[in-house]
């Protein structure tokens, strides 16, 4: 199959952390409208990854390419104006604010201001269906998630990094992620790199999936692909209970 020219990369990222490796020469990257997933076991280094292609790591070397320029050395908010957008494992919301509050924040981060339409664009794609007046502190997980992502929406980003978007979430709930991934990729070609615990999530979202293991990767490919290599078995079997990989 031939690929669509790459709209970001990491190359060769490497980064210590207190005095210790942590990623080692990792390489990737993602075209428009394409959804890459990433797993491993805990602590092979996924989040990381994620801190130094977001910007708020930076790497010992390696580097990182956003539409053809080297954007290695913008921290996240430069790279947030870019169109990069980030989301995180724990939707951690303005407690003090309600949920009209948060959007006026998301609007005027930073310019150009945003109006209340692309609020309400970002709201109605997400489907978040809560009462302006509302505090943040008192919506549950699933609307925490859809909330920050229609901040992140309204500016029309044309890359996601999402860590853990169903973390918390029941099964209707991780649906509804599901199905708003594979919308934003599909419908509105944005390039999405998702770290999900949960293969199940990554069969029906991933075009491509690739494995991590203590700082490295050791396997890509399609899930079917990544399933059927032994080294991903072994890496899953040495720290997770087995038959996590079945089904
Ligand atoms: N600030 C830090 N200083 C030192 N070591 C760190 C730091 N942050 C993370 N690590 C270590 O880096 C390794 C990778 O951690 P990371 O959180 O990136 O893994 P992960 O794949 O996201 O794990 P999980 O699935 O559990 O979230 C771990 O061994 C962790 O202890």
């Amino acid at each position: 199959m031939r690929r669509s020219p790459a709209l970001f990369a990491g190359e060769s990222i490497s980064l210590d952390l207190g005095g210790r490796e942590i990623l080692r020469d990792i390489s990737l990257s993602v075209a428009p409208g394409e959804v890459l997933g990433i797993i491993g076991p805990n602590g092979a280094g996924k989040t990381s990854l994620f801190e130094v292609l977001s910007g708020r790591m930076r790497p010992k070397s390696g580097s990182v390419r956003f539409r053809g320029s080297d954007v290695t050395a913008l921290p996240l908010h430069a790279r947030a104006r870019l169109g990069i957008g980030r989301t995180y494992q724990t939707p951690v919301v303005p407690d003090e604010l309600t949920v009209g509050q948060t959007f006026k924040a998301a609007r005027q981060a930073y310019k150009p201001y945003l109006t209340r339409f692309d609020a309400e664009y970002g709201a109605e794609l997400v489907g978040l269906d809560v009462d302006a007046e509302e505090r943040t502190s008192s919506l549950e997980t699933l609307n925490r998630r859809k909330l920050l992502l229609a901040c992140l929406l309204m500016r029309r980003p044309a890359l996601l990094l999402m860590d853990e978007p169903a973390a918390g979430l029941i099964n209707s709930e991780v649906d509804e992620i599901d199905h708003l991934i594979r919308m934003l990729s599909k419908e509105m070609n944005v390039a999405i790199i998702i770290v999900e615990h949960r293969i199940e999530l990554l069969e029906t979202i991933a075009d491509r999936v690739m494995v991590m293991d203590a700082g490295e990767v050791i396997s890509e490919g399609s899930l079917a692909d990544i399933l059927a290599d032994p080294k991903v078995h072994a890496a899953y079997f040495e720290t997770v209970e087995e038959g996590a990989l079945d089904g």
